[in-house]
């Protein structure tokens, strides 16, 4: 695991930073299990005030403070934003910890330090997980525009994300959408000379020239992701669902056409454009597939799932995009229903528990199967009764969630002109953002030579179908039927740098192959 150097956690910069003690919250209920450890639910005990406080793992004392918690802490410090997940302080625990029923953490490490976040209901994959949810258009909208408009502030800001997943965006019950899990983000310059890592975004989402191996690139790469997620909202599922890292890029081939130095010039450059060019001719199909999307939907998601990086739509002009100024508008995020909260964590969970509930019940039918199944049961008094009640395996949820069916509430008309430029802030600079760098986007500054992992340049993954491990927690489709984080097989898998995995078998590590 890469360690922080002395002073690098800088907690005294903000006087109140790392000085309360965890104990001025209760922990109420366990969201969320990452790379760095637990996301708890909790309380302000003095203001009864709800928030997250993500633990940061720190298996090993030796090992010091991890440098990916350090990037997140730096790198919130400086993005505020209403798209943006706020952190709002740091505190720490100095002995033995309690977890929420209040008994004794048996963790070997006996202090802790904790993020402190406002609390958000939902991430989008839990929400979308929900039974019967769907999501209406203006909804649909509503979530992307906030989504770009979190992402265009940090890009302006000179930070990429490298993470954007459903499991990342979270929302709250006023509709709010913001960017979270900045343990992967990194600064950058705009001239991208700077080479960067090719190891970063989970596999469903992550762009053809970091698979292809670049370590040269911007935010176009948040940008793919975000047309994953596009896809995936109108889709009902994940559209690129690879196992490992060639059938990933089969997978986008097979939809986006087949590289070449036509539709993206200076491709045959990238490192390992050679091991995985298509043998065969591969034409774009993306029309053909989602020939049933809306026509403006449709033009938006071919921008933003463009092979070369360098014509693929930023997030600006997307937010400019007739898309979000034709009928029917976004919808204000406050006219959506409120749903009970939802997060990926739960949502597995519970799934689980019904999987081992139908195992459990399927077992026990075995060990005592009825002593004619073909016979009328005999009846017996009270019998009528008993089978009024619900059967071994009940549904999930006792009550069924609203669904979601197009609330009518728009935001006003368009801002600009239909169809014309300037719809949105060109540097992020206006429209309500706190911009701390002042770079804007030809602006210097912002490239951080911090102490980041090295780029992957190690060989590529063979190229047919490596084993990969399946999604985590076995969960099948996305939107609607689990959340895909996929761990690599092959040299990527193989570093041993210490994120560790969580509770639903997956292993960061082995996802994004973090080097030393
Ligand atoms: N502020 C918050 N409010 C509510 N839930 C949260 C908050 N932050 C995180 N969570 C929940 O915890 C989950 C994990 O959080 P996060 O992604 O920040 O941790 P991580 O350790 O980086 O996880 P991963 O390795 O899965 O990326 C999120 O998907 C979300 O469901």
């Amino acid at each position: 695991m890469a360690i922080a150097g002395a002073g690098q956690l800088n907690l005294n910069e903000s006087p109140c930073w790392g000085s309360r003690s965890v104990d001025c919250f209760e922990k109420l209920e366990q969201i969320g299990e990452g790379t760095y450890g637990q996301v708890y639910m909790a309380r302000e005990i003095k203001t009864g005030e709800i928030v997250a406080l993500k633990k940061i793992r720190m298996d090993n004392e030796r090992e010091g403070f991890p440098i990916t918690a350090i990037r997140e802490i730096k790198i919130l410090k400086k993005l505020h934003h209403e798209n943006v997940i706020k952190l709002k302080e740091i505190v720490t625990s100095p002995g033995p910890e309690k977890d929420e029923q209040g008994r004794p953490d048996g963790n070997k490490y006996k202090g802790g330090i904790y993020m402190v976040f406002e609390y958000m209901d939902h991430d989008l994959t839990g929400l979308a997980d929900r039974p019967g949810m769907r999501f209406s258009v203006p909804q649909i909208k509503c979530y992307m525009r906030q989504l770009l408009t979190g992402l265009h502030y940090c890009h302006v800001n000179q930070v990429l994300h490298r993470d954007i997943k459903g499991s990342n965006l979270l929302i709250d019950n006023e509709g709010n959408l913001k960017l979270a899990d900045f343990g992967l983000a990194r600064s950058f310059s705009n001239d991208h000379n700077a080479n960067l890592t090719n190891r970063v975004i989970t596999l469903w989402y992550r762009p053809p020239e970091l698979l292809l191996g670049a370590t040269k690139y911007g935010p176009a790469v948040d940008m793919w992701s975000v047309g994953c997620i596009f896809a995936e909202l109108l889709h009902g599922k994940p559209i690129f669902p690879g196992k490992d890292e060639p059938e990933q890029l089969n997978k986008i081939f097979e939809l986006c056409g087949a590289p070449d130095e036509v539709n993206w010039p200076g491709v045959s450059k990238i490192p390992w454009y050679n091991n995985f060019k298509p043998t065969r001719p591969m034409k774009r199909r993306l029309r053909e597939v989602f020939r049933h999307f809306d026509r403006h939907a449709l033009e938006l998601l071919e921008r933003m799932l463009t092979l070369d990086p360098s014509q693929r739509i930023c997030a600006k002009d997307a937010l400019d995009a007739e898309y979000f100024w034709t009928d029917p508008l976004p919808c204000d995020p406050k006219s959506l229903p409120k749903y009970e909260s939802s997060h990926e964590f739960q949502t597995k969970k519970k799934r689980q528990q019904q999987r081992q509930h139908e195992e459990n019940a399927k077992r026990q039918k075995l060990q005592h199967p009825p002593p004619h199944a073909r016979l009328p049961p005999i009846q017996q008094s009270g019998q009528a009764h008993a089978q009024m009640r619900p059967g071994p395996n009940p549904p999930l949820h006792g009550s069924q969630p609203p669904v979601a069916t197009g609330p009518g509430h728009h935001y006003g008309k368009p801002r600009g002109p239909a169809g014309g430029p300037g719809r949105y802030p060109a540097n992020g600079t206006s429209g309500g953002y706190n911009h701390p760098n002042r770079g804007g986007q030809g602006g210097g500054g912002g490239y951080s030579s911090g102490p980041y992992p090295p780029q992957g340049r190690g060989p590529p993954y063979g190229s047919s179908g490596m084993p990969g491990a399946g999604p985590r927690g076995g969960g099948g489709s996305g939107y609607g039927v689990g959340a895909p984080n996929y761990s690599q097989g092959g040299p990527y898998g193989s570093s041993g740098a210490g994120r560790g995995s969580n509770m639903m078998g997956g292993n960061r590590n082995q996802q994004y192959g973090w080097q030393q």
